[in-house]
Protein backbone atom coordinates (compact mmCIF):
# COMPACT_ATOMS: atom_id res chain seq x y z
CA UNK A 1 0.00 0.00 0.00
CA UNK A 2 1.38 3.47 -0.95
CA UNK A 3 1.62 6.22 1.96
CA UNK A 4 -0.84 8.85 1.98
CA UNK A 5 0.12 11.97 0.85
CA UNK A 6 -1.85 15.01 1.53
CA UNK A 7 -1.63 18.04 -1.24
CA UNK A 8 -3.14 21.33 0.01
CA UNK A 9 -4.53 24.24 -2.20
CA UNK A 10 -5.63 27.18 -1.57
CA UNK A 11 -8.85 27.33 -2.33
CA UNK A 12 -10.57 24.69 -4.32
CA UNK A 13 -10.52 26.59 -7.90
CA UNK A 14 -6.71 25.55 -8.10
CA UNK A 15 -7.45 22.24 -6.58
CA UNK A 16 -10.25 21.74 -9.43
CA UNK A 17 -7.62 22.85 -12.44
CA UNK A 18 -4.38 21.20 -10.95
CA UNK A 19 -6.28 18.21 -10.85
CA UNK A 20 -7.20 18.25 -15.05
CA UNK A 21 -3.66 19.13 -15.38
CA UNK A 22 -2.48 16.25 -12.96
CA UNK A 23 -5.32 14.22 -14.60
CA UNK A 24 -3.80 14.92 -18.26
CA UNK A 25 -0.10 14.38 -17.38
CA UNK A 26 -1.22 11.14 -15.81
CA UNK A 27 -2.96 9.49 -18.31
CA UNK A 28 -0.39 10.25 -21.24
CA UNK A 29 2.30 8.70 -18.61
CA UNK A 30 0.13 5.84 -18.02
CA UNK A 31 -0.28 5.04 -21.60
CA UNK A 32 3.49 5.87 -21.73
CA UNK A 33 4.69 3.62 -19.54
CA UNK A 34 6.58 0.85 -20.69
CA UNK A 35 5.88 -3.14 -18.49
CA UNK A 36 8.72 -4.94 -17.52
CA UNK A 37 8.65 -7.06 -20.27
CA UNK A 38 9.57 -4.01 -22.23
CA UNK A 39 5.88 -3.91 -24.11
CA UNK A 40 3.49 -1.15 -23.92
CA UNK A 41 0.19 -1.04 -21.72
CA UNK A 42 -2.20 -1.34 -23.35
CA UNK A 43 -5.29 0.08 -21.95
CA UNK A 44 -5.53 2.50 -18.66
CA UNK A 45 -8.61 2.19 -16.73
CA UNK A 46 -9.99 4.96 -14.83
CA UNK A 47 -12.45 5.16 -12.27
CA UNK A 48 -14.91 8.79 -11.96
CA UNK A 49 -16.69 9.72 -9.29
CA UNK A 50 -19.48 12.50 -9.16
CA UNK A 51 -19.83 15.70 -7.51
CA UNK A 52 -16.73 17.46 -6.98
CA UNK A 53 -14.17 14.97 -8.13
CA UNK A 54 -15.94 15.06 -11.65
CA UNK A 55 -15.10 18.79 -12.12
CA UNK A 56 -11.51 18.57 -13.41
CA UNK A 57 -12.79 16.51 -16.25
CA UNK A 58 -14.42 20.20 -17.93
CA UNK A 59 -10.91 21.26 -18.07
CA UNK A 60 -8.97 18.41 -19.82
CA UNK A 61 -9.74 19.22 -23.53
CA UNK A 62 -8.22 22.89 -22.42
CA UNK A 63 -5.07 21.77 -21.55
CA UNK A 64 -2.90 21.28 -24.34
CA UNK A 65 -1.10 17.79 -23.82
CA UNK A 66 -4.81 16.20 -23.97
CA UNK A 67 -4.37 16.51 -28.01
CA UNK A 68 -1.81 13.56 -27.47
CA UNK A 69 -3.32 11.42 -25.52
CA UNK A 70 -4.93 8.02 -27.19
CA UNK A 71 -8.37 7.88 -25.79
CA UNK A 72 -8.72 4.97 -27.92
CA UNK A 73 -7.28 2.78 -25.16
CA UNK A 74 -8.60 4.78 -22.03
CA UNK A 75 -11.50 2.88 -20.23
CA UNK A 76 -14.19 4.94 -17.87
CA UNK A 77 -15.56 3.26 -15.32
CA UNK A 78 -17.49 4.98 -12.04
CA UNK A 79 -16.38 4.41 -7.99
CA UNK A 80 -20.38 4.71 -7.95
CA UNK A 81 -23.79 5.51 -9.55
CA UNK A 82 -27.14 6.75 -8.49
CA UNK A 83 -29.80 4.38 -9.96
CA UNK A 84 -32.05 6.29 -11.68
CA UNK A 85 -33.04 6.95 -14.97
CA UNK A 86 -30.64 7.42 -17.56
CA UNK A 87 -31.23 10.81 -18.71
CA UNK A 88 -31.37 12.15 -15.17
CA UNK A 89 -28.96 15.05 -14.05
CA UNK A 90 -28.79 13.07 -10.74
CA UNK A 91 -26.56 10.47 -13.00
CA UNK A 92 -22.44 10.30 -12.16
CA UNK A 93 -21.93 9.26 -15.96
CA UNK A 94 -24.03 11.52 -17.54
CA UNK A 95 -22.42 14.80 -15.60
CA UNK A 96 -18.89 13.08 -16.62
CA UNK A 97 -20.32 12.65 -20.48
CA UNK A 98 -21.36 16.32 -20.48
CA UNK A 99 -18.07 17.32 -18.70
CA UNK A 100 -15.58 15.26 -21.04
CA UNK A 101 -16.67 12.00 -22.44
CA UNK A 102 -19.40 13.36 -25.22
CA UNK A 103 -17.31 15.53 -26.94
CA UNK A 104 -15.10 12.63 -27.32
CA UNK A 105 -16.96 10.25 -28.84
CA UNK A 106 -18.21 12.79 -31.24
CA UNK A 107 -14.92 13.25 -32.65
CA UNK A 108 -14.42 9.29 -32.85
CA UNK A 109 -11.55 9.79 -30.17
CA UNK A 110 -13.17 7.84 -27.48
CA UNK A 111 -14.98 4.54 -28.56
CA UNK A 112 -18.59 4.40 -26.86
CA UNK A 113 -17.68 0.78 -26.43
CA UNK A 114 -14.69 2.20 -23.70
CA UNK A 115 -17.03 4.00 -21.11
CA UNK A 116 -18.58 1.48 -19.16
CA UNK A 117 -21.29 2.94 -17.19
CA UNK A 118 -23.31 0.98 -14.64
CA UNK A 119 -27.10 0.33 -15.26
CA UNK A 120 -30.08 2.87 -15.20
CA UNK A 121 -33.51 2.49 -13.77
CA UNK A 122 -35.07 1.57 -16.73
CA UNK A 123 -38.74 1.25 -15.01
CA UNK A 124 -41.24 3.83 -16.34
CA UNK A 125 -41.01 7.34 -14.48
CA UNK A 126 -44.93 6.81 -12.72
CA UNK A 127 -43.69 2.87 -11.17
CA UNK A 128 -40.72 4.89 -9.74
CA UNK A 129 -42.56 7.64 -8.45
CA UNK A 130 -44.83 5.03 -6.88
CA UNK A 131 -42.20 2.76 -5.23
CA UNK A 132 -40.13 5.17 -4.43
CA UNK A 133 -43.11 6.85 -2.22
CA UNK A 134 -44.08 3.24 -0.54
CA UNK A 135 -40.51 2.78 0.09
CA UNK A 136 -40.97 5.70 2.74
CA UNK A 137 -44.68 4.19 3.93
CA UNK A 138 -46.04 3.60 7.00
CA UNK A 139 -47.45 0.70 6.16
CA UNK A 140 -44.34 -1.97 7.08
CA UNK A 141 -45.98 -4.62 4.23
CA UNK A 142 -45.76 -1.94 2.01
CA UNK A 143 -42.70 -0.62 2.42
CA UNK A 144 -41.06 -3.90 2.58
CA UNK A 145 -42.65 -4.88 -1.02
CA UNK A 146 -40.79 -1.35 -2.36
CA UNK A 147 -37.84 -2.05 -0.67
CA UNK A 148 -37.19 -6.00 -2.01
CA UNK A 149 -38.75 -4.77 -5.67
CA UNK A 150 -36.01 -2.16 -4.94
CA UNK A 151 -33.16 -4.30 -3.83
CA UNK A 152 -33.43 -7.13 -6.52
CA UNK A 153 -32.71 -4.28 -9.31
CA UNK A 154 -29.79 -2.93 -7.48
CA UNK A 155 -28.25 -6.03 -6.63
CA UNK A 156 -28.95 -7.51 -10.54
CA UNK A 157 -27.19 -3.86 -11.71
CA UNK A 158 -24.33 -5.01 -9.51
CA UNK A 159 -23.73 -7.94 -10.41
CA UNK A 160 -23.93 -6.58 -14.45
CA UNK A 161 -21.49 -4.17 -13.10
CA UNK A 162 -19.19 -7.47 -11.71
CA UNK A 163 -19.58 -9.22 -15.04
CA UNK A 164 -18.26 -6.17 -17.01
CA UNK A 165 -15.46 -5.90 -14.75
CA UNK A 166 -14.18 -9.10 -14.53
CA UNK A 167 -14.98 -9.63 -18.64
CA UNK A 168 -12.85 -6.81 -18.98
CA UNK A 169 -10.05 -6.72 -16.41
CA UNK A 170 -9.79 -10.54 -15.57
CA UNK A 171 -11.06 -12.28 -12.44
CA UNK A 172 -8.98 -9.89 -9.52
CA UNK A 173 -10.08 -6.58 -11.43
CA UNK A 174 -7.71 -3.54 -10.56
CA UNK A 175 -8.30 0.01 -11.58
CA UNK A 176 -5.27 2.04 -12.70
CA UNK A 177 -6.95 5.26 -11.66
CA UNK A 178 -9.66 5.56 -9.09
CA UNK A 179 -10.90 8.97 -8.62
CA UNK A 180 -12.68 9.63 -5.56
CA UNK A 181 -14.47 12.55 -4.09
CA UNK A 182 -15.34 12.55 -0.15
CA UNK A 183 -18.73 13.68 1.00
CA UNK A 184 -19.48 16.02 4.31
CA UNK A 185 -20.25 12.87 6.74
CA UNK A 186 -16.75 11.22 4.97
CA UNK A 187 -18.41 8.96 2.36
CA UNK A 188 -16.84 8.05 -0.76
CA UNK A 189 -18.26 6.62 -3.81
CA UNK A 190 -21.12 5.05 -2.37
CA UNK A 191 -20.44 3.86 1.09
CA UNK A 192 -22.11 6.01 3.81
CA UNK A 193 -21.69 5.86 7.73
CA UNK A 194 -22.33 3.32 9.90
CA UNK A 195 -24.74 5.43 11.75
CA UNK A 196 -26.90 5.64 8.74
CA UNK A 197 -27.63 2.52 8.82
CA UNK A 198 -25.29 1.38 6.10
CA UNK A 199 -22.79 -1.28 6.50
CA UNK A 200 -21.50 -1.50 2.54
CA UNK A 201 -18.27 -0.24 3.22
CA UNK A 202 -17.53 -3.66 5.08
CA UNK A 203 -18.62 -6.07 2.62
CA UNK A 204 -15.12 -7.80 1.28
CA UNK A 205 -16.76 -10.86 -1.43
CA UNK A 206 -18.38 -8.64 -3.99
CA UNK A 207 -16.67 -5.86 -6.58
CA UNK A 208 -19.85 -3.85 -6.32
CA UNK A 209 -23.10 -3.61 -3.61
CA UNK A 210 -26.17 -1.65 -4.32
CA UNK A 211 -27.28 0.23 -2.11
CA UNK A 212 -30.84 1.88 -1.03
CA UNK A 213 -32.30 4.40 1.78
CA UNK A 214 -29.07 6.17 0.97
CA UNK A 215 -29.01 9.23 3.51
CA UNK A 216 -27.72 11.35 0.59
CA UNK A 217 -30.50 11.93 -2.85
CA UNK A 218 -31.10 10.19 -4.80
CA UNK A 219 -31.85 7.35 -2.27
CA UNK A 220 -30.90 4.28 -4.70
CA UNK A 221 -27.34 3.82 -5.91
CA UNK A 222 -24.70 0.91 -6.68
CA UNK A 223 -21.19 1.15 -5.51
CA UNK A 224 -17.93 -0.48 -5.60
CA UNK A 225 -16.72 -1.75 -2.60
CA UNK A 226 -14.26 -1.36 -0.32
CA UNK A 227 -11.26 -3.78 -1.57
CA UNK A 228 -11.67 -3.14 -5.14
CA UNK A 229 -11.18 0.55 -4.32
CA UNK A 230 -7.95 -0.12 -1.61
CA UNK A 231 -6.39 -2.53 -4.87
CA UNK A 232 -6.38 0.63 -7.44
CA UNK A 233 -3.10 1.28 -8.66
CA UNK A 234 -3.53 5.26 -7.77
CA UNK A 235 -6.12 6.83 -6.10
CA UNK A 236 -7.16 10.63 -5.61
CA UNK A 237 -9.12 12.31 -3.18
CA UNK A 238 -11.29 15.25 -4.04
CA UNK A 239 -12.32 17.39 -0.87
CA UNK A 240 -12.67 20.43 -0.62
CA UNK A 241 -14.56 22.96 1.95
CA UNK A 242 -14.99 24.00 5.56
CA UNK A 243 -17.77 21.72 5.47
CA UNK A 244 -15.36 18.64 5.19
CA UNK A 245 -13.06 19.66 7.95
CA UNK A 246 -14.15 17.42 10.64
CA UNK A 247 -14.79 14.63 8.59
CA UNK A 248 -11.42 14.81 6.97
CA UNK A 249 -9.91 14.67 10.41
CA UNK A 250 -12.01 11.86 11.39
CA UNK A 251 -11.22 9.45 8.42
CA UNK A 252 -7.41 10.19 8.71
CA UNK A 253 -7.48 9.00 12.41
CA UNK A 254 -9.64 6.35 11.17
CA UNK A 255 -7.82 5.05 8.51
CA UNK A 256 -4.57 4.77 10.73
CA UNK A 257 -6.42 1.96 12.99
CA UNK A 258 -7.70 0.03 9.93
CA UNK A 259 -10.37 1.54 8.84
CA UNK A 260 -13.72 3.58 10.81
CA UNK A 261 -17.27 2.63 9.46
CA UNK A 262 -17.89 5.79 10.72
CA UNK A 263 -15.99 7.28 8.50
CA UNK A 264 -15.99 5.04 5.51
CA UNK A 265 -13.37 6.77 3.72
CA UNK A 266 -11.26 5.96 5.92
CA UNK A 267 -11.05 2.74 4.36
CA UNK A 268 -9.60 3.66 0.63
CA UNK A 269 -6.05 2.87 -0.48
CA UNK A 270 -4.08 2.77 -3.32
CA UNK A 271 -1.23 0.71 -4.27
CA UNK A 272 1.53 2.68 -6.19
CA UNK A 273 -0.13 6.19 -4.98
CA UNK A 274 -3.08 7.27 -2.48
CA UNK A 275 -3.15 11.19 -2.90
CA UNK A 276 -5.49 13.52 -1.11
CA UNK A 277 -6.25 16.86 -2.87
CA UNK A 278 -7.57 19.66 -0.38
CA UNK A 279 -7.73 22.95 0.36
CA UNK A 280 -6.71 25.21 3.30
CA UNK A 281 -10.00 25.93 4.99
CA UNK A 282 -10.36 21.78 4.61
CA UNK A 283 -7.57 20.71 6.50
CA UNK A 284 -7.92 22.67 9.68
CA UNK A 285 -8.64 20.18 12.21
CA UNK A 286 -6.12 17.90 10.98
O1 LIG B 1 -23.20 11.29 -3.92
C1 LIG B 1 -22.01 11.30 -4.18
O2 LIG B 1 -21.18 12.02 -3.36
C2 LIG B 1 -19.75 11.84 -3.37
C3 LIG B 1 -19.14 13.10 -2.80
O3 LIG B 1 -19.57 14.21 -3.56
P1 LIG B 1 -18.96 15.68 -3.33
O4 LIG B 1 -19.66 16.56 -4.33
O5 LIG B 1 -19.23 16.07 -1.90
O6 LIG B 1 -17.49 15.58 -3.61
C4 LIG B 1 -19.27 11.52 -4.78
O7 LIG B 1 -17.88 11.24 -4.77
C5 LIG B 1 -20.06 10.32 -5.32
O8 LIG B 1 -19.59 9.91 -6.57
C6 LIG B 1 -21.50 10.75 -5.43
O9 LIG B 1 -22.33 9.72 -5.94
Amino acid sequence: MATRTLIVYPDKDLMIQAGARRFVLTLLDLLSERLPDGGARKRVDVALSGGSAAQPLGLVLSDPLATAIDWSRVHFWWSDERFVPADSTDRNALEARHLLLDDLVADGRLPEANIHEIAPDVRPAEEIAKVTADAESVDEFVRSAADTENDALLDAAARAYEDELTKELGPEPVIDLMILGMGPDGHYASLFPASSGHHEVLVSDRLAVGVSHSPKMPPLRVSLTAPLIARSRRTWFFAAGAGKAESLAHVFAGADKGGDPEYPSSFAGGVDEFTWFSTEETVVKL
